[in-house]
């Protein structure tokens, strides 16, 4: 129905770009994938082996792809990011910024240069990966603060949860609030005590470790896990972030005019049912700080 130079257009017209790699990595011809808005020309890979083009543990990964592909012999689905800087000699036309790409990967049922050998059709799901980071950034974390939401907080501290009961790994949590904070909304104003609440906020992430997980979980109410961190080792801590909230508030002006915070501490204990129970002990210790006066951190027995 098509004659050899027509097979050829067509392969040659192919939106994305379709590459035979053989079992050993190397790069044994390439089909379409024209448009330089979206792909850079790869033509000049052909005869070269991804060790050459590619760093030693972005060419491993490529390598174990393709065994899988060939073991398996059925169609095998990778995500992948590589920018144009990551490929050794790649010509400079073609997109400037790091691109993601699901890889099709399929067995040939022929050996090309006496090797097994992949088909694998390369395309550019940039648009798509940046769409689903923005929509899981919108859902974890919480606009206001910048810090992780309710929703993605409880599903960190169900995974420490987890690893806790399995491996005993320690995790401490600080829950606090600022005190009279209705009052700065109602002296000064609600747009006064947003920023009360993203100052509080980057007191946390300046302060913490970046393992840390400061969190808000509404209101003027905040988490911070700690994990790998006993009680006793995490109150020190909370103890300096406590202070460094208050002064850093107070320094606001007349907004945050004699701001403090008040916390409860407590840590995963082998009692604990689920993730629940330590969340209830935290506002159990910070109600109990309330009571106490404000502008304190409790520890929970
Ligand atoms: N500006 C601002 N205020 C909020 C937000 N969310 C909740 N609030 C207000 O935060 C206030 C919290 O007040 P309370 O829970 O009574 O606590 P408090 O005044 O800090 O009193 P204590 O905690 O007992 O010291 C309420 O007035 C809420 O309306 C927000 O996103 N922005």
């Amino acid at each position: 129905m098509f004659s050899g130079t027509q097979l050829a257009a067509v392969l040659n017209a192919l939106p994305d770009p379709a590459f035979i790699l053989t079992r050993s990595g190397r790069y044994m011809a390439i089909f379409g994938g024209i448009d330089a808005r979206y792909y850079h020309d790869g033509s000049h890979l052909i005869g070269k082996t991804i060790h050459q083009v590619l760093e030693a543990a972005k060419a491993s990964w490529f390598q174990q792809e393709i065994e899988k592909a060939l073991l398996s012999q059925a169609l095998h689905i990778v995500e992948y990011g590589l920018a144009a800087c990551d490929v050794k000699g790649l010509q400079s036309d073609g997109p400037a910024y790091s691109l993601w790409f699901e890889g099709r990967i399929q067995a040939l049922d022929f050996p090309v240069n006496g090797e097994d050998a992949v088909l694998w059709v390369a395309s550019n799901i940039t648009a798509r990966k940046e769409l689903e980071n923005r929509l899981r950034m919108l859902s974890e974390i919480d606009a206001l603060s910048g810090l992780l939401n309710r929703r993605k907080l409880m599903h960190v501290l169900a995974e420490h949860f987890d690893t806790f009961q399995r491996y005993g790994t320690p995790l401490a949590m600080l829950i606090f609030d600022i005190d009279h904070f209705k009052r700065v909304n109602d002296e000064h104003g609600h747009l006064a005590g947003d920023v009360v609440i993203r100052t509080a906020a980057d007191v946390c992430r300046s302060e913490l470790r970046s393992t840390d997980a400061p969190a808000r979980l509404g209101g003027d109410e905040f988490v911070v896990l700690m994990p790998h961190t006993t009680r006793d080792q995490a109150a020190p801590i909370a103890e300096r972030l406590r202070q460094r909230i208050a002064c850093t508030l107070q320094a606001l002006g007349s907004i945050g005019e004699g701001a403090t915070i008040s916390g409860g501490l407590c840590e995963f204990r082998p009692s604990d049912g689920s993730c629940e129970d330590v969340l209830k002990r935290g506002d159990d210790a910070l109600y109990q700080a309330k009571r106490a006066g404000r502008n304190r951190i409790l520890c929970t027995e």
